[in-house]
């Protein structure tokens, strides 16, 4: 029954442009959202998912009023992990009813700990996912291939690192009925990729969108225009309320969303030229660990890995 879906999507969608209202009430919104998540929950021909990636580009917010978020479909697992040593955010994802699994960017010290946390949960890893090459820790992937035999590593063609799988933009990864889309957003390295889930309106941006930041374009072939100009067309264009998860926080911030960060970042919401002397002026240091975590990373952590367990 798409159709009539659809038909009260637009009608609701009509009736709102007809008010030529400057702003859409939040009980608007709210009806948007749960009409766009019924739809998403279905089998969507490419038009109509047109109207998902749409739907809050149609009218103006106020600036403080944040659009309703998508809510998790009950078969989709989600937990965000942490390592505080390198502040380094993981995440595993989960289908509920087939129980695959899959995690995205996982951290060498903490693999034991992830591992555990599969077993426990009755879950099957089938991919670690890296967003990029790392510089400050060495990936889990590595590790977590031992621990668990049958999952496979992935990372992108572009990154120039081993794996067993290598991605290009467009790629899914699939994990049950559920899969990360890929987006190639090259900037703070060569091989960055943003990773999305639009039915659960959530976006894995690795080291290229930090909340509130972004990553250092100061090595890695590292590239200030291209990161801005790859956040603003492919991450800055997706749906505002989709929830932004990065690689890392310092600040104790756990999420974002591109409506959050299209209006409060500090870097990324200036010009490329400001936003060019911004990063050339970071002076930031080296990553502690980067002389280690560059060669381990490349053979994507199958290398040094702790001999015990
Ligand atoms: N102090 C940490 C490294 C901190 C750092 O450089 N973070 C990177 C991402 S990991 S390569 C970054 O891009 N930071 C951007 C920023 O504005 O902080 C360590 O020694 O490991």
């Amino acid at each position: 029954m798409r159709v009539p879906k659809l038909s009260l999507f637009s009608t609701l969608r009509q009736s709102l442009l007809a008010q030529q209202s400057k702003y859409i009430s939040i009980q608007s919104l709210r009806a948007l959202s749960t009409i766009h998540h019924k739809i998403a929950n279905q089998n969507l021909c490419p038009q109509q998912s047109f109207l998902k990636q749409t739907q809050f580009r149609l009218h103006h917010c106020p600036a403080n009023m944040l659009p309703p978020r998508i809510p998790f479909s009950e078969d989709f697992f989600f937990r965000q992990l942490f390592d505080s040593e390198s502040s380094t955010y993981t995440y595993l994802l989960a289908d509920l009813t087939t129980h695959e699994a899959i995690i995205i960017d996982p951290v060498l010290e903490q693999a034991k700990r992830d591992a555990q946390l599969i077993k426990d949960l009755g879950f099957t890893l089938k991919y670690a996912v890296n967003t990029h090459m790392h510089a400050d820790h060495i990936t889990g992937s590595g590790w977590l291939k031992q621990l668990l035999p049958g999952c496979k590593s992935v990372i992108s063609e572009a990154s120039g690192a081993k794996a067993d799988i290598k991605i290009h933009e467009g790629d899914k990864v699939e994990f049950g009925r559920h899969a990360i889309e890929s987006l190639a957003t090259p900037g703070h390295t060569n091989g960055c990729m943003t990773y999305v889930i639009p039915e659960q309106g959530c976006v894995f941006t690795g080291d290229t969108l930090l909340i509130r930041g972004c990553g250092r374009t100061d090595f890695q072939e590292g590239n200030s225009k291209s990161l801005y100009e790859n956040v603003h067309s492919k991450i800055f264009s997706l749906p505002e309320n989709y929830r932004i998860y990065p690689a890392h926080d310092y600040k104790g911030q756990l999420e974002s969303s591109v409506f959050e960060e299209k209006r409060y970042n500090p870097r990324l919401t200036k010009s490329l030229e400001e936003f060019t002397k911004i990063m050339d002026n970071l002076n930031l240091p080296y990553p502690k660990k980067i002389d280690k975590s560059l060669p381990a990373n490349k053979e994507c952590g199958v290398y040094d890995i702790p001999k015990e367990e």
